[in-house]
């Protein structure tokens, strides 16, 4: 069997971290696993670890880290036969520590990206909650204004992208993240990309991936379902 993969993406808010996902999915034919959509699909599916999450989110609040590992690392020991790339998962030290009780990870792509630039994307981004499907109306517009590509239902902007909210997101991820990115840098499995545009990072991200992995002809984003 070829050797698994598993890498994780970190950057603050807007950093591109969905459209990059998406596009190492597609081009590696990585598995793409997002710790929003798993909380996602928790509340929607009732489960304790859902109920409890729902009710941290609704105010605003990240997941306390001993439900976010309750509710991932049993979906990541199953996946012993994948290689996959998470994104948003872990956002503090103690999911990284969890994270790497459970696995060992061979890669972590961290995004820098400049205020102004993060400021601008989230006040244009749309979202379809259902896929996760991301959208910029400058940047990669959907087909007919508003509505979802695929399934062409209502996209929605998230109260949390608005200016007002963004410093404070911000703030609070340069905190959380930095112990972790010192963490995966000591690893030495740490690779930081800078820049303003997607399109110009992305073929130092495609060149670096080319050398870990074998990339295949598959050219649909394996979005994983929950059990
Ligand atoms: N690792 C985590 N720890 C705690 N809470 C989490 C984690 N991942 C997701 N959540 C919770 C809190 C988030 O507000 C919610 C949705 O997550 P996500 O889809 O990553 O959106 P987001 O808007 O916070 O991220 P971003 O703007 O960076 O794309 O789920
Ligand atoms: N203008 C512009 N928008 C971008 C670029 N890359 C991503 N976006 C958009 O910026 C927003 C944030 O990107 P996203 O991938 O959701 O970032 P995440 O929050 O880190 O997951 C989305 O609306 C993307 O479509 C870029 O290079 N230029």
């Amino acid at each position: 069997m070829a050797k698994l993969f598993r890498a994780v993406i970190m950057g603050p808010p807007g950093s591109g971290k969905g459209t990059i996902s998406e596009r190492i999915a597609q081009r590696f034919g990585l598995a793409r696993l997002s710790s929003g959509d798993f909380v996602r699909e928790n509340i929607a599916a009732n489960t304790d670890a859902g109920v409890l999450a729902k009710t941290y989110i609704e105010r605003g609040l990240l997941v306390p880290d001993h439900v976010m590992t309750r509710l991932l690392l049993p979906r990541l020991e199953e996946m012993t036969r994948h290689s996959w790339l998470m994104d948003g998962f872990p956002r503090t030290l103690a999911q990284a520590k969890a994270l790497n009780s459970t696995c060992d990870l061979d890669l972590v792509i961290s995004l820098n990206i400049p205020y102004e630039t993060l400021k601008e994307r989230l006040s244009d981004r749309w979202i379809h909650p259902a896929s996760g499907r991301v959208y910029n109306m400058g940047f990669n517009p959907p087909h007919v204004q508003g509505r979802d590509d695929i399934s062409g239902e209502p996209l929605i902007q998230h109260d949390d992208d608005k200016p007002e909210a963004l410093v404070a997101r911000l703030r609070h991820y340069k905190d959380v993240a930095k112990p972790i990115i010192d963490l995966y840098k000591s690893k030495g499995i740490l690779h930081t990309f800078s820049g303003t545009e997607t399109d110009r990072i992305w073929p130092y991200i495609n060149s670096l991936l080319s050398t870990k992995i074998p990339s295949t002809s598959q050219t649909d984003t394996q979005r994983i379902p929950m059990p």
